[in-house]
């Protein structure tokens, strides 16, 4: 479990995090959802610790993350795996090679146990046999798979995923969606998930974080987030025609 406490964080005289305090559960899909410029990315940064908060605290299974110095935090790290907006693969090196970069810098495995390993990885985004196709080679979707399957080689029980759906049709944003969803409770991830994307929050929201400048304004499932009464939550949600037209039928 993560837990994120009373987290403060400014910039200059930005205050963009105002006090958000919340748990992330194992087996769970941990949305952070809000309007463009919320704060989402910046929290999800300082869970992480690629900003450090300017108070407040992160907990990683009780143990206090945003305390520890750089040696310290190295045990849980390697805990962490990350899919990136943009897939973040390296053009120069294979999907095999793209794989087996997290294992080439954290474990000491044989060369065997390492192609096991993205073997398995690749098996698991249903993308076995492509070990030796470029980057280039790749739709948008294949590319998130292989990030995919990048951020699992480590076995992590953290998983972060930025914008899983960005720049995807939505046919293969469900399938993306539904493949994060299957490796959280295969593998009882606490996985968090910032997004935009409302098929995903509907689709998969087991708990959804609402951010609005900065504040945690709403916190829920995605059966609840249809009946909010939460005026912020309400534009947001059903801002599209299409959404409006949805909630007459829920
Ligand atoms: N490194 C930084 N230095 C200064 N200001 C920053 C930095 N990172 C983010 N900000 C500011 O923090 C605010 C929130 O940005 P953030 O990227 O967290 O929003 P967001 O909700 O993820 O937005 P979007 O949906 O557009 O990605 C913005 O005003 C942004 O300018």
């Amino acid at each position: 479990m993560i837990q994120v406490e009373e987290i403060y964080k400014s910039f200059g005289s930005n205050d963009v995090l105002k006090g958000i305090t919340a748990d992330f559960k194992p087996g769970k899909n941990n949305l952070i959802i809000g309007s463009s410029g919320s704060g989402k990315t910046t929290l999800l940064k300082c869970i992480v610790g690629l900003h450090e908060p300017t108070s407040g605290e992160v907990l990683y299974d009780k143990e206090n993350f945003t305390s520890m110095h750089f040696e310290g935090r190295v045990p849980i790290r390697k805990q962490i795996g990350m899919l990136f907006q943009n897939s973040a693969l390296f053009d120069s090196m294979t999907v095999e090679e793209n794989i087996i970069f997290p294992l080439n810098l954290f474990t000491e495995m044989s060369r065997g146990e390492k192609l096991d390993r993205a073997n398995f990885c690749l098996e698991r985004v249903n993308l076995a046999g492509k070990n030796h196709l470029y980057p280039s080679e790749l739709s948008g979707g294949m590319k998130k798979r292989v990030g995919i399957a990048r951020a699992i080689s480590m076995q992590p029980k953290y998983l972060f995923v930025d914008e899983p759906n960005s720049g995807l049709d939505p046919m293969t944003s469900i399938l993306i969606d539904d493949l994060i969803s299957e490796i959280t409770q295969d593998f009882q991830t606490t996985t968090v998930i910032v997004t935009h994307d409302m098929n995903s929050v509907m689709g998969i929201g087991d708990h959804i974080l609402f951010l609005h400048n900065g504040e945690k304004w709403w916190e829920g499932s995605n059966h609840q987030i249809a009946h909010t009464d939460n005026k912020e939550l309400n534009a947001f949600v059903f801002a599209s025609k299409f959404m409006q037209a949805a909630r007459e039928k829920l």
